[in-house]
C-alpha cells in the first residue's frame, strides 16, 4: 500500500488506541494514520453478553468511519458473559471498510472473582469497580481487568492487539 490509510477507532481509551497501533506497527508495509473519536457504542456502558459487546463493537466501528470519513473503522468493546462456571470477561473487535459488512474477532477470556462478578450483577460497571478495589486510577486505560486478574501475563494492550491482529488478517484475507 502505497498511500497512507486513514483508521478510525471509536475511543479515547488510551489501551485500545495503543492496541491498534502495535497491530498496524507489525505490518510495516502499511502506512496508517490513527486516529481516535469518541462515539457511541448503542449499548449498555457495561454489556452483559456476547451479543450486546459485538454490537457496541459493530457500532463504535461504523460509528467512527462515517464521523471520520475514514477508510476503515475499527471499533473495540469490553464486556462480561455469563456461563455455568461463572462470569467472563469477553472483549470483541470489529473492523469495518467501504463494504458494509463488519469483520469480527474475539479477545481471551477469563473468569472473574466471585466477588467482582457479584458486583457487576448488581449493577456496577467493571472499570470503576477494579479502580475500587485497587484503590488506583484508570486500570482500564492500561493493563486492565485482564492484566489484574492474570497477574500482569496478558494485559488490556496485549489483549486488544491480538483481537485487531484477527480483525487485520481477516480484513487482508478478503482483499487478497
Ligand atoms: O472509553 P471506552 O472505549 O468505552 O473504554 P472502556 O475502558 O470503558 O471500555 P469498554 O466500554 O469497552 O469496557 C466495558 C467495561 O469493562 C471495563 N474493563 C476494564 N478492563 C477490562 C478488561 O480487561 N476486559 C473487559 N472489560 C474491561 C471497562 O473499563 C468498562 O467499565
Ligand atoms: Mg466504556
Amino acid at each position: 500500500m502505497d498511500h497512507v490509510v486513514h483508521i478510525a477507532v471509536g475511543t479515547h481509551n488510551k489501551a485500545k488506541i495503543q492496541a491498534v497501533k502495535e497491530a498496524f506497527s507489525a505490518s510495516p508495509e502499511y502506512s496508517v494514520h490513527i486516529e481516535g473519536m469518541s462515539v457511541a457504542s448503542g449499548v449498555a456502558e457495561q454489556p452483559f453478553s456476547d451479543e450486546e459487546t459485538i454490537s457496541g463493537a459493530i457500532h463504535r466501528a461504523r460509528a467512527a468511519k462515517d464521523a471520520l470519513q475514514a477508510s476503515i473503522g475499527i471499533g473495540l468493546e469490553g464486556g462480561v458473559t455469563d456461563t455455568s462456571a461463572g462470569l467472563f470477561i469477553c472483549n470483541w473487535g470489529a473492523l469495518l471498510d467501504r463494504n458494509d459488512e463488519p469483520f469480527v474477532a474475539g479477545g481471551a477470556r477469563i473468569l472473574l472473582p466471585q466477588a467482582i462478578a457479584d458486583r457487576l450483577r448488581n449493577g456496577e460497571e467493571l472499570g470503576p469497580v477494579m479502580d475500587d478495589v485497587r484503590q488506583r486510577q484508570n486500570i482500564r486505560h492500561h493493563e486492565g481487568a485482564v492484566g489484574i486478574f492474570t497477574n500482569g501475563r496478558i494485559n488490556r494492550i496485549q489483549m486488544f492487539t491480538h483481537v485487531v491482529q484477527l480483525l487485520i488478517g481477516q480484513w487482508e484475507f478478503r482483499n487478497k
